[in-house]
């Protein structure tokens, strides 16, 4: 089986931090020895493009460049030293590629640890874009049978939220406060960690209410409207939850999960706002016992297990499909948080 390809394809390029986002024609890139060739079908569209974009993440990114780190579409073109690979399987494209294999980080499987990592859509060229190459090695296996749409949000969000609910310790029946519930991870991670037998206070905007109860969260907090978030959450779960996870993009909510967690238990920082210099009174966080965290997406076997929800049906991906010409709109409903779920780029549109 071959498959004929064109030369050049369209990719959502910018120059410059927060300047123009232009579709234009770029090649296409052929696959090294050891990389596949996968044609993108689909793409998330991640809150942490628009950060780089806007030039939030600098010292991690470069420009010009081509955003987006959630693809996912079919293998057409496959490197002499590759194995596992077939022309036409499901391949999903993820943030964090390149690691060494070889290093104490890979090694105990901590892979986005690994110094040798490179960032699709941060320091080189994502999936904002119908072609693009990356080693058999780094590429996810998705099953044929799996929505590709629904699969693309995996390769970052999915992963990422499922990685940092095992992080959180949180067991079955145990409270888990979620910031930022009604965004693209936030969604994810309601059903995650319902389907992981947690009970989920989401927290967000006030219009995301009936979202995020819709998805499985047992109580909803208005981030904005609610007087004083510390004593109500304290109440609602009768001396704090057991777990929190921070994906809403500020720093207020990292400060108050501190506040109200329960004794012993654990705050998880994922969202990476601008201004994300914490303070926080440190006697009482020992005197509680409470352990703070960071978790950066997760390892091949994370996505790999975090695909396998979706596959089966457990997890299902609220989207909502766009064209790669939308991507700005997006991202400007994103800084509005007017954002429910993830937002997908469909290059059939
Ligand atoms: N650590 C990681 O591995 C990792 C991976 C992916 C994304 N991220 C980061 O996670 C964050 C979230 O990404 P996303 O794609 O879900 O973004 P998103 O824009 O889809 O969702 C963010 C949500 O936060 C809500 N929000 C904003 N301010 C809030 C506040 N003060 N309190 C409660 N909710 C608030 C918004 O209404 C929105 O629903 C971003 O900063 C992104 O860069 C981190
Ligand atoms: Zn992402
Ligand atoms: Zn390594």
């Amino acid at each position: 089986m071959t498959v004929e390809l064109p030369s050049t394809q369209r990719a959502l390029v910018f120059d410059t931090w927060n300047g123009p986002l232009e579709v234009r024609q770029v090649p296409v890139p052929s696959p090294a020895d050891d990389e596949i060739l996968v044609k993108i079908e689909y793409s998330g569209i991640c809150h942490s493009d628009l950060h780089v974009w806007l030039g939030d993440l600098k010292d991690m990114s470069v420009c010009p460049l081509v955003g987006g780190h959630e693809g996912a579409g079919s293998v057409v073109q496959i490197g002499k030293n590759v194995t596992g690979w077939q022309l036409g399987d499901k391949a999903g494209v993820k943030l964090m590629n390149f690691n060494c294999l070889n290093c104490e980080f890979c090694k105990k499987g901590h892979e986005p640890l690994c110094h040798h990592i490179q960032n699709y859509g941060f320091d080189r060229s994502g999936t904002f874009q119908e072609y693009l190459t990356i080693r058999g090695v780094d590429a996810a296996k998705i099953n044929k049978d799996t929505n590709l749409a629904a699969a693309a949000p995996i390769l970052c969000a999915g992963v990422t939220v499922y990685k940092a609910l095992k992080e959180s310790n949180v067991a079955p029946g145990q409270i888990i406060v979620l910031t930022g519930a009604g965004g693209g991870l936030g969604s994810l991670a309601i059903q995650y960690a319902c389907a992981m037998g947690m009970r989920v206070v989401a927290m967000d905007h006030g219009s995301k209410e009936a979202h995020c109860k819709g998805l499985g969260a047992e109580w909803f907090v208005d981030a904005f409207e609610t007087p004083d978030i510390v004593s109500h959450i304290t109440k609602l779960t009768e001396g704090g939850p057991h777990g929190v996870i921070n994906f809403a993009v500020a720093r207020k909510p990292m400060e108050q999960a501190v506040e109200y967690v329960r004794k012993r238990g654990t705050v998880v920082f994922v969202g990476l706002p601008k201004d994300s210099k914490v303070t926080f009174d440190t006697t009482p966080f020992i005197f509680n016992a409470i352990t703070i965290k960071g978790s950066i997406v997760g390892s091949r076997l994370d996505v790999d297990e975090a695909m396998e929800f979706v596959t089966r049906g457990i997890v299902k991906v609220p989207l909502e499909l766009v064209k790669l010409e939308d991507v700005p709109a997006v991202y400007q409903r994103m800084l509005d948080g007017k954002i429910n779920s993830r937002a997908v780029v469909d290059f059939s549109l």
